[in-house]
């Protein structure tokens, strides 16, 4: 990891380690990628002001989340599927993050299921949701959530509709994978990542494949898993999660202030500014574009948090200038995974944080909390 100097270069890593339908997985966006490449664009377009002669020798990244300490504005988002990006992926990640002093978020849609993930790391995570068909099964899954002891629940409403990711066909990604001889020989030319995943606890959707039941669905776990999305998802549902998830709740997904001011109605903590990292609604604004928009609207009976395109310190520092007061991280730590099953997710963290810290001294601040849009070039 010693060369590894920047987000950039995980992600070539990445890439040359992992089978390229799960590369492809992780990287790619729905449609035309319109929004994917947005997230970036808009926010490599705000520049700073850069301020000298200024005392930056007391710089700290510290803050909260929620009210816990964390040694920075820096959450682990929910990434689907992470435990075939590296083998126990979703255990690495956390442990890595638990490491670093910041949150981990598991995915519904992880490899390791709630109970393998706390069995293997020493505090609490937070638990993503989907609110699937079946609300037996996910009453089922809080109950297992707050069992497991985690300390926040992500409920993720920007899915209720699949968007399209064209890649993900062209490779037959699917759980189990569909094989090809293309595919074939592309795993053979990765043997770490094989034998890593091979000796991984599990390699089909952990928290879900204990729940069906039949063979069939169960050899096609991925279609099964798609038809449960639900298409009916409306704020009632919001209402009921709250009703039965007792701890903090963090609604994620929202990229419109009429949204955020239901959000705002429903008890939730938080609200995430997202749009799926460009995976859901291709031509959606980036979320960048609409965070200041939010924070105008909610931020003052919410904690705003921001995803979207963050790959570097700078990224954070532009999102906490905006009004966000953390951001989480997708794609970034995921290719810190690939590249290095938990030191590379450690690498990725660091990275940011170091970029972070620097860029604070440049725009001379020296706390987290003094960062706000003062730092931006007009
Ligand atoms: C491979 C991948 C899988 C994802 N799976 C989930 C998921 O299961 N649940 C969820 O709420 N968001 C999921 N997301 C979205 C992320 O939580 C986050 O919103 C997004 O990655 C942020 O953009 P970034 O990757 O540019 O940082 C996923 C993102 C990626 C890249
Ligand atoms: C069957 C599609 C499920 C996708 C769930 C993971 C996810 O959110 C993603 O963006 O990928």
């Amino acid at each position: 990891m010693k060369h590894i100097t920047c987000i950039d270069d995980l992600r070539a890593l990445h890439k040359r380690r992992v089978p390229k339908a799960f590369f492809d997985y992780c990287d790619r966006g729905s449609y035309a990628e319109e929004t994917l490449r947005a997230n970036r664009e808009d926010l490599q377009a705000i520049k700073f002001r850069q301020r000298i002669l200024v005392d930056v020798s007391r710089r700290d990244t510290s803050t909260t989340i929620l009210g816990e300490p964390s040694t920075m504005p820096l959450i682990l988002a929910p990434v689907g599927l992470l435990g075939m990006q590296h083998g126990d992926g979703e255990i690495h990640a956390c442990r890595a993050a638990q490491a670093a002093g910041i949150p981990f978020t598991q995915s519904t849609m992880s490899i390791c299921s709630i109970e393998d993930i706390a069995a293997n790391v020493e505090k609490p995570f937070w638990f993503q949701l989907y609110v699937m068909k079946d609300r037996g099964f996910i009453k089922d899954l809080i109950q297992r959530a707050i069992a497991a002891k985690c300390s926040a629940l992500v409920l993720t409403v920007d899915l209720q509709v699949i968007g399209q990711r064209h890649a993900d066909i062209k490779n037959g990604m699917t759980v189990p994978p569909e094989w090809s001889l293309s595919k074939l020989l592309d795993f053979a030319s990765k043997p770490a990542w094989v034998s890593g995943v091979l000796r991984g606890k599990r390699r089909t959707f952990g928290n879900i494949a204990g729940h069906v039941k039949n063979t069939e669905d169960l050899n096609r776990l991925a279609e099964w898993t798609a038809s449960q999305f639900d298409t009916s998802l409306n704020w009632k549902d919001v209402e009921w999660v709250r009703s039965i998830w007792p701890g903090k709740l963090i609604i994620k997904g929202i990229l419109d202030v009429e949204d955020a001011e239901e959000a705002a109605k429903t008890g939730a903590q938080a609200l995430v500014v997202s749009n799926h990292g460009g995976r859901q609604l291709d031509g959606a604004p980036s979320s960048i574009e609409v965070l200041p928009e939010i924070v105008d609207a909610v931020g003052s009976k919410m904690e705003i948090m921001f995803d979207g395109g963050i790959r570097s310190g700078q990224d954070v520092m532009r999102a906490l200038a905006l009004g966000a007061k953390s951001c989480m991280i997708g794609r970034a730590y995921a290719y810190g995974l690939g590249a290095g099953g938990q030191a590379g997710v450690a690498k990725a963290i660091d990275i940011i944080q170091k970029e972070l810290l620097t860029t604070m001294g440049l725009c001379g601040v020296n706390k987290v909390d003094e960062i706000d849009d003062h730092i931006i070039a007009v």
